[in-house]
């Protein structure tokens, strides 16, 4: 069986209050974005993992650290699983704000589920996946969500952009998520996020924002340079998504990027 693990965005991201154990709480839209792996999982005498494609950071320490082979782990704690072989074929970049390893584990529950009929119900696969990582639950629905909590609650949003058109701009800085958080001063937001994406998308650049830009953008001065770039190019409205360092701009149309992200990874389609 082959799936497509997708990216995510954050649309806001606010990070409320740190817990005591040592997580944030946080507010977020969580929207599920076309940039994609391929996870091609079949029955096989052995338990065997590969990957192609971008180089994943840890996984010259063998299998066991990669989040499918985790997953595969994890489910077979509870259900008598046979051996698989999984290829990943990576292209989402890594630690770059787009949850693309906690895409890659959810998948993979979800095709366990489906390959072996197991009929894993879908709060138990959310249960599960909220083991491997806090926005891992996400994917398993994997539709627009309103996030809270470590980012594993959340409810469904109605919001839908669908036709319009998103483009991301990753310039390949690896911001590693704990280095991220620590950098945040937790603080309530003024308005309830739910609310303000209801407002036209026009409002959004005055009102929707995410918390870890004030601490990275100084650091690392190409991010603000992009956003920037990318409401140049005509973004209705343009943000960091998650921990960085990717940046995304959406758009009414498809726009003309000439050669404004040259030497940068670039996505662009339309909104799902
Ligand atoms: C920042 C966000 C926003 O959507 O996305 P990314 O930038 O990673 O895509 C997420 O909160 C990332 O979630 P995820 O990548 O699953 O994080 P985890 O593996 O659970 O945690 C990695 C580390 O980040 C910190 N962490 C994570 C989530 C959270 N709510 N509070 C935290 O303080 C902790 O230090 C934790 O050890
Ligand atoms: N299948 C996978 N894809 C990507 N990263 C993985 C995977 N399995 C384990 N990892 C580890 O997870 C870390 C963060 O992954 P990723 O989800 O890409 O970051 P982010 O949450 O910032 O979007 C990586 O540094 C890597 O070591």
């Amino acid at each position: 069986m082959v799936v497509f693990p997708n990216a995510k965005i954050n649309i806001g991201l606010y990070i409320t209050e740190k817990r005591p154990d040592g997580f944030h709480n946080l507010a977020s839209c969580f929207y599920p974005v076309g940039w994609s792996d391929a996870l091609e999982v079949l029955p096989a005498p052995e338990l065997t993992f590969q990957a192609s494609g971008l180089p994943i950071p840890g996984g010259e320490q063998g299998t066991e650290s990669n989040l499918c082979v985790k997953a595969y782990r994890l489910l077979a704690r509870d259900y008598p699983l046979p051996p698989v072989s999984i290829h990943l074929l990576k292209a989402i970049p890594i630690g770059a704000g787009l949850g693309g390893g906690s895409a890659d584990a959810a998948f993979m529950i979800k095709v366990l589920s489906q390959l072996f009929g197991l009929q894993v119900p879908t709060e138990q696969q959310q249960a599960y996946a909220r083991q491997l990582g806090s926005d891992c639950a996400f994917f398993i629905e994997n539709t627009p969500k309103y996030c809270y909590g470590k980012g594993d609650e959340f409810e469904d949003i109605a919001l839908r952009l669908t036709g319009r058109w998103i483009v991301l701009v990753n310039p390949g800085i690896h911001i590693a998520t704990a280095e991220a958080y620590a950098g945040v001063r937790p603080r309530q937001p003024e308005q309830d996020l739910r609310y303000l994406l209801q407002q036209p998308i026009t409002d959004w650049p005055g009102t929707i924002s995410n918390d870890f830009e004030a601490s990275l953008f100084p650091k690392y001065p190409v991010l603000p340079s992009i956003k920037q770039r990318l409401y140049e190019l005509g973004a209705r409205y343009a943000s960091m998504s998650g921990s960085g360092s990717t940046l995304y701009g959406i758009f009414e149309n498809e726009p003309n990027l000439a050669n404004n992200f040259d030497g940068y990874a670039v996505w662009q389609g339309e909104l799902i």
